[in-house]
């Protein structure tokens, strides 16, 4: 059975740094949220949100007010554009053609003006390399993650991943980070969630995950400071310097 050992480099650390490594320090596990930390997806869910409602014969919102309505999975999103265009919510039998246009637009090229943030694939390659468990947690629908994650050639890396309808709830409940934890046999006390927004820290919070925020991505137009992560990085590739220099897998 393979185990780990966390060996503590001779370098001198920053305060930064030693904050890094202590909040990685003896971690197996790294859970990643999927929009706003892995790819910018806004582009993508505007157009799909536009062409809903365009389908519907209402007013359109602009790419910046569907950023802030990203978080809470495909329905809530859906309905967060109908509220905002009828002023009012939704019926039930509106919401259901809205939501069906939009999974029809969104699902037939989820990745046409998606891109990968500056060094996703790196670090993931590198934690990967190191013998890190990587699994990935979205509230976005379970069907799109295996072609958005082959798009970007990054299925690879992932152990496991969740969908914000793989399960009876979603982010920010902890129970697909607890199932993913269960599934790969590592407590929770060793894992880490790493997301944009507030759902993806209460979460990690919840589950007794440590907490690692980036600020780039959709947090609802709030600093993401504000729901009190462990720890906020400015990119994914400062991750892996951290662990490359705290950890060392040996069989
Ligand atoms: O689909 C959403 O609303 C957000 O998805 P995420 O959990 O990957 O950020
Ligand atoms: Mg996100």
């Amino acid at each position: 059975m393979r185990q780990r050992a966390v060996t503590v480099h001779s370098i001198r650390f920053t305060e930064r740094y030693s904050g890094l490594h202590s909040v990685l320090q003896g971690k197996r596990l790294i859970a990643f949220d999927l929009d706003g930390t892995l790819i910018d997806s806004v582009p993508d869910l505007a157009a799909a949100v536009a062409h809903a409602l365009k389908a519907l014969d209402l007013r359109q919102p602009s790419e910046a007010e569907v950023r802030d309505w990203v978080g809470n999975g495909a329905p809530v999103l859906v309905e967060r554009a109908l509220t905002w265009a009828l002023q009012t919510p939704p019926t039930p039998a509106l919401q259901q053609r809205g939501y069906d246009t939009f999974m029809d637009y969104y699902g037939a090229a989820p990745h046409a003006l998606t891109t990968l943030y500056p060094g996703v694939q790196q670090a993931l390659q590198g934690l990967h390399q190191q013998g890190m468990t990587l699994v990935l947690i979205t509230n976005k629908p379970e069907r799109f993650i295996e072609p958005l994650l082959q798009h970007f050639e990054l299925l690879d890396y992932f152990a496991l991943w969740v969908g914000g309808d793989s399960l009876a709830e979603k982010k920010p409940h902890p129970l697909p980070l607890l199932h993913a934890a269960h599934m790969c046999q590592i407590p929770a006390a060793e894992c880490v969630m790493v997301g944009d927004s507030r759902h993806d820290i209460a979460a990690g919070k919840a589950a007794g995950f440590t907490t690692v925020a980036l600020p780039y991505g959709y947090n609802h137009g709030e600093p993401i400071e504000e729901s009190h992560p462990d720890l906020v990085l400015s990119s994914l590739t400062e991750l892996l310097t951290t662990t490359s220099q705290t950890t060392k897998a040996i069989e």
